[in-house]
């Protein structure tokens, strides 16, 4: 039977030289890799830069097709954020996040200087995921930042005004993915975190469904860290995720 592409990237969410090092080899270093991407964000990021996922994401691992997501959720005005897209540029990420609470301007911003910078450097195009409403906030959350909506419309409403913008997707909890199919059509990106394997703990998300819940929904990818990077044998909980979705 035909495998389908393995929908999930894996976070490795850690300042651990090493330890990330060991990760990405284990879950992706094989000839059958176990996860379809590895997402690198803030905590990595911030402790070693481009170097670090020079060295635990080395060019030998990325050939073996993985994709590559670096979540840095920017989040400033458009002049600023467009310089920090021009300066991971050359890592050739597959997609990048920035915040869709930025507003449009910064995300046109961003998307243009995209664009702008793969030309200049002969590269393909990162994509540019905006982040709507986290997966660790419920309505409760919202409405102490001065929200009052749940979060299902406050993710409609900035995915719409991201689809706007030039984004090419969104970073959005299982729970909103079938409004978001129905609303931005079957190109845009669902980037999907806040996903649990059955009896998984869900620590601090609060908007979660399980992988085999969030496909069949539609999302276009899965985030999964904790699950997988958490387990005793991290390459053998990822398998068993991707056999679970057809993938392996
Ligand atoms: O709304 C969001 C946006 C990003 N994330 C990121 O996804 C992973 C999830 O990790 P788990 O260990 O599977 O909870 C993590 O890197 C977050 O920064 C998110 O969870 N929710």
């Amino acid at each position: 039977m035909q495998k389908r592409p393995n929908p999930v990237y894996c976070a490795i969410d850690t300042v651990d030289l090493p330890l990330a090092a060991r990760l990405i080899r284990s879950v992706a270093g094989s000839a059958t890799p176990t996860v379809g991407g590895i997402k690198l964000g803030l905590e990595f990021f911030l402790a070693h830069g481009a170097p670090g996922v020079r060295y635990a994401f080395p060019a030998p691992v990325r050939a073996t097709g993985t994709g590559f997501f670096l979540d840095l959720k920017l989040h400033d005005i458009p002049n600023t954020v467009a310089g920090g897209i021009r300066a991971v540029m050359e890592l050739e990420p597959t997609y990048i996040t920035i915040h869709t609470a930025g507003g449009a301007a910064m995300m046109k911003a961003a998307a243009e200087t995209a664009a702008a910078e793969a030309a200049r450097l002969g590269i393909s195009r990162p994509k540019l995921l905006g982040v709507t409403v986290l997966t660790s906030l419920d309505k409760s959350d919202l409405e102490a930042v001065g929200v009052p909506s749940d979060p299902g419309q406050q993710v409609l409403r900035l995915a719409a005004l991201a689809r706007a913008s030039g984004l090419d997707g969104v970073i959005c909890s299982p729970l909103e993915i079938a409004a978001l199919r129905r609303e931005c059509g079957g190109d845009f990106v669902l980037m999907v975190p806040g996903i649990r394997p059955a009896g998984a703990a869900t620590g601090d998300q609060k908007r979660v469904l399980t992988p085999a819940e969030a496909v069949a929904l539609g999302a276009t990818h899965l985030v999964i860290g904790r699950p997988i990077t958490e387990a005793a044998d991290p390459a053998v909980a990822a398998q068993a995720i991707a056999r679970d979705l057809g993938a392996l």
